[in-house]
């Protein structure tokens, strides 16, 4: 089984009025275009998880964050048994310290959405199972499996506990 190596990054503030918003974006181009995901794509061979998702933020957004101001959250496993090319293993870091301001690119455009108003209908099925669990909760380890559409998560196992995967690179 061949996973691809990916790292979304949620990033939080406040906004004027004290309400709590994560980064998303609604992808432009390339696997899953129109869906909102965390900004992010990619490690690439030789990168680890945590500096790939320093480049990717800022590729993606023009913000800046240190790896020091990011927290690994989540290491997820998706499984997709009809389109097993697309099968991923996704390391999640979760942060609330960056400077920029957001910014469109050819990808992504990303916005900050409340976390108490998702765009869920437009987002993968699995973030339901554990993206607000993440954003403050301890390290989760969980595997989803896909039905035959590729949209819809037919059997998720979630266990807690750190596991140090995105140490690894
Ligand atoms: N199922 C699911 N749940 C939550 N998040 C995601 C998925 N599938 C996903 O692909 N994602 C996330 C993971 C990444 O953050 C983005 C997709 O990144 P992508 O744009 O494909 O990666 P890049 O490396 O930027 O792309 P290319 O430059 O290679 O085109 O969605």
């Amino acid at each position: 089984m061949t996973l691809t190596p990916m790292c979304p990054c949620l990033l939080t503030r406040h906004s004027p009025t004290g309400r709590r918003e994560v980064l998303l974006g609604r992808k432009k181009t390339g696997f899953g275009t129109g869906k909102i995901v965390g900004l992010g794509g990619h490690v690439e061979p030789g990168e680890t998880p945590l500096a790939a998702t320093v480049r990717e933020v800022a590729e993606e957004s023009g913000i800046q964050v240190e790896p020091a101001d990011l927290r690994e959250a989540a290491a997820l496993t998706f499984l997709f048994p009809a389109k097993p090319e697309w099968d991923m293993q996704v390391i999640v870091f979760v942060g609330d310290r960056f400077t920029g301001e957001a910014r469109e690119c050819d990808e992504i455009a990303p916005r900050w959405c409340p976390l108490d108003d998702l765009p869920v209908q437009d987002m993968w099925d699995d973030n339901q199972y554990w993206l607000l669990q993440v954003m403050d909760g301890p390290h989760l380890t969980a595997t989803f499996e896909f039905a035959a559409d590729g949209e819809t998560v037919e059997t998720s196992r979630i266990e807690l506990g750190p596991t140090g995967i995105g140490d690894e690179g």
